[in-house]
């Protein structure tokens, strides 16, 4: 994980809320006013966003097919502008337009806006056109929060040719929340956290995590997400949870230890 120095910090405190495709689609109003309290309680908080579910049924339109290695979509040429099209155009204006009709004031960005994530292929010969993060211009970011402006950012960026570049819409929101040097993040998904044996977990530490993938009750797309978890938070964000939309869950300690450990 890149880590980032940036000249345009505020001391404002920051919340970074990453919403997966899967929840995008139904947001209920416990988010919006659980949002609201989260800026009431003085947090800038920033959005940005995943896709995954409305790219499938697009591709699956225009009969691109596509495979994902280790939770990263490999992304050819036909691929890219489907992705690209549908989370700028598609995804990311439904959620704006939600955003604004709650009352909570909302601008959409992308890669593009203001050089906001800047890229170099992450292996153009193995993923195609995807991107690895090199530097997020936090400026955008900054001004749009001095003024009450939720930044709503789509997990698209630039390579320095100007290509639109896909990226796993979690590892986004990872080197955003270190940029902006969040206090928390928030990984917003269609279940209350990690479930084991039918139980939703208060708390997971790495070592359990690891023991719980490698048991199979961690599967799928959830498996890149309490990797990055445990790797933002080991690059220095305070705060790391995997939540439902009410924005309650797991709440991810990368310390060796068991839960509710006291001496
Ligand atoms: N142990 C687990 N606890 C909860 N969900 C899990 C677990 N293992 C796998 N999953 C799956 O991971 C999914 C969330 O990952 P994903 O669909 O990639 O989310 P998003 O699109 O929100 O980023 C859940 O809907 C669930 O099917
Ligand atoms: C490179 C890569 O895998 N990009 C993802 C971007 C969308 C995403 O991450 O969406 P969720 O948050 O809904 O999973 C993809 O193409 O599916």
């Amino acid at each position: 994980m890149t880590t980032f120095k940036s000249t345009h910090h505020t001391d404002r405190k920051k919340i970074v809320i990453k919403l997966g495709g899967s929840t995008l689609e139904g947001l209920n109003q416990s988010f919006f006013s659980n949002f609201k309290l989260l800026q009431e309680q003085g947090y800038d908080v920033i959005i940005t966003h995943g896709g995954g579910p409305a790219i499938n049924r697009e591709l699956e339109k225009q009969n691109v097919k596509t495979h994902a290695i280790n939770g990263i979509r490999v992304t050819n040429e036909d691929a890219i502008d489907i992705v690209q099209n549908t989370l700028i155009g598609t995804v990311n204006t439904k959620l704006v337009f939600e955003l604004n009709k709650a009352g909570i004031k909302a601008v959409g960005l992308n890669g593009f806006d203001a050089g906001l994530i800047q890229c170099e292929y992450l292996d153009q010969e193995t993923y195609g056109f995807v991107g690895d993060i090199k530097e997020i211009n936090t400026e955008i970011i900054e001004q749009l929060s001095a003024i009450n402006v939720v930044p709503v950012i789509a997990c698209v960026g630039t390579s320095l040719e100007g290509q639109g570049l896909n990226i796993n819409g979690d590892t986004v929101a990872s080197e955003v929340a270190l940029a902006v040097s969040a206090e928390s993040l928030l990984l917003v998904t269609d279940v209350s956290g990690i479930r084991i044996l039918d139980e939703y977990q208060k708390e997971a530490t790495e070592t359990l995590i690891n023991q719980w993938i490698e048991e199979g009750h961690i599967y799928g797309g959830m498996i890149p997400k309490v990797q990055g978890a445990l790797q933002v938070l080991e690059a220095g964000v305070p705060s790391v949870q995997i939540v439902d939309d009410s924005l309650t869950g797991t709440k991810i300690l990368s310390e060796i230890r068991e839960p509710n450990y006291s001496l």
